[in-house]
C-alpha cells in the first residue's frame, strides 16, 4: 500500500504529463487562433471520428480485463455515452452532427475513405493497448481526460468567434465533454490511485499515460502532414 504522501507524488507526476498533451499541438494551436481552413478542419473531423468511433471498443477492453463489479458498474457507462442507447443519441451520433456542421457526409466519416495511416496506426495501438496491457493501465491512459476540459472549453471559445459557418448545434459534442470528461477523469484517477499500490504499477500507469499523449500527438502530426501534402 502507498503511503498518503506517495499518493500525493503519484498524483502529481500524473498531472505533470499535462505538458505533452495535445493541446500544445500546432495543429490545434491554429485550429484555436482560427487559422484552420474548411478543409483542414474537415480532415481533421473525419480523421478525428476513426478515435471516436473505437473508443467504446477501447472501453469494453477494459470492461473485458477488470474482474471488479464496482469498477466496471462506473465504467460501461462511457460506452453508452459514447454510442447512446438509440438512433440519434450518443457520442459518436454528436461527432457526425459535427462533421455534417463541417460540410461532410455520414457516409464519408462512417466508411473511414479519409483515414489517414498514421491516425489509424495510433487510434489502432491504443485499443490494442487496452486489450493487452494490465486493465489498470488502460484505464490511467485514459487520464489524458484530466486535460481535456481546458481545451474543450477553449475550442468552443474559438470555433464560436473564428469559424461562424459552423452551425451553434455542431458544437454539441464539445459541450458534453465539458461535464464528462472531468466526471470521467475523476473516476479514472480514484481507480487508479486505489489500484495501483506497488512502485511498479504506479511506473506502469505513468507509462500508460505517456503512451496516450504520444497516440494523440501522432494524431495530429498525421492529420496536419496530410494537409500539407494537399491530400
Ligand atoms: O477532443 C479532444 O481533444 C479529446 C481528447 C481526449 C483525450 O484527451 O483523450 C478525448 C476526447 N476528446 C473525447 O472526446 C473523448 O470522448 C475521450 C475519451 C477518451 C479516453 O481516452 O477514454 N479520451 C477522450
Amino acid at each position: 500500500m502507498a503511503t498518503a504522501t506517495e499518493t500525493d507524488e503519484f498524483v502529481a507526476a500524473l498531472r505533470a504529463q499535462s505538458r505533452r498533451y495535445h493541446d500544445r499541438h500546432p495543429f490545434h494551436r491554429a485550429m484555436n487562433a482560427g487559422a484552420l481552413t474548411r478543409r483542414q478542419l474537415q480532415a481533421w473531423a473525419a480523421n478525428r471520428f476513426y478515435y471516436q468511433e473505437n473508443l467504446p471498443r477501447k472501453d469494453a477492453a477494459i470492461l473485458a480485463n477488470c474482474p471488479h463489479r464496482e469498477v466496471r458498474r462506473r465504467w460501461i457507462l462511457r460506452i453508452v455515452d459514447q454510442d447512446g442507447t438509440a438512433d440519434g443519441e450518443g457520442g459518436i451520433e454528436a461527432w457526425l452532427r459535427l462533421g455534417e456542421a463541417l460540410g461532410l457526409t455520414r457516409e464519408e466519416m462512417g466508411d473511414d475513405r479519409h483515414v489517414v495511416p498514421g491516425v489509424r496506426f495510433a487510434v489502432d495501438a491504443y485499443v490494442t493497448f487496452a486489450r493487452t496491457r494490465p486493465w489498470t493501465e488502460a484505464v490511467a491512459s485514459s487520464l489524458t481526460e484530466l486535460f481535456a476540459p481546458d481545451l474543450m472549453a477553449e475550442r468552443l471559445t474559438a470555433f464560436e468567434r473564428h469559424y461562424p459557418w459552423i452551425d451553434r448545434p455542431g458544437l454539441a459534442y464539445f459541450r458534453s465533454r465539458l461535464t464528462q470528461a472531468p466526471r470521467d477523469a475523476e473516476h479514472a484517477l480514484e481507480v487508479v490511485t486505489a489500484y495501483c499500490g506497488s512502485p511498479a504499477e504506479r511506473a506502469g500507469a505513468l507509462a500508460a499515460l505517456s503512451f496516450k499523449c504520444d497516440v494523440l500527438w501522432s494524431m495530429l502530426d498525421a492529420i496536419e502532414r496530410s494537409c500539407a501534402d494537399g491530400r
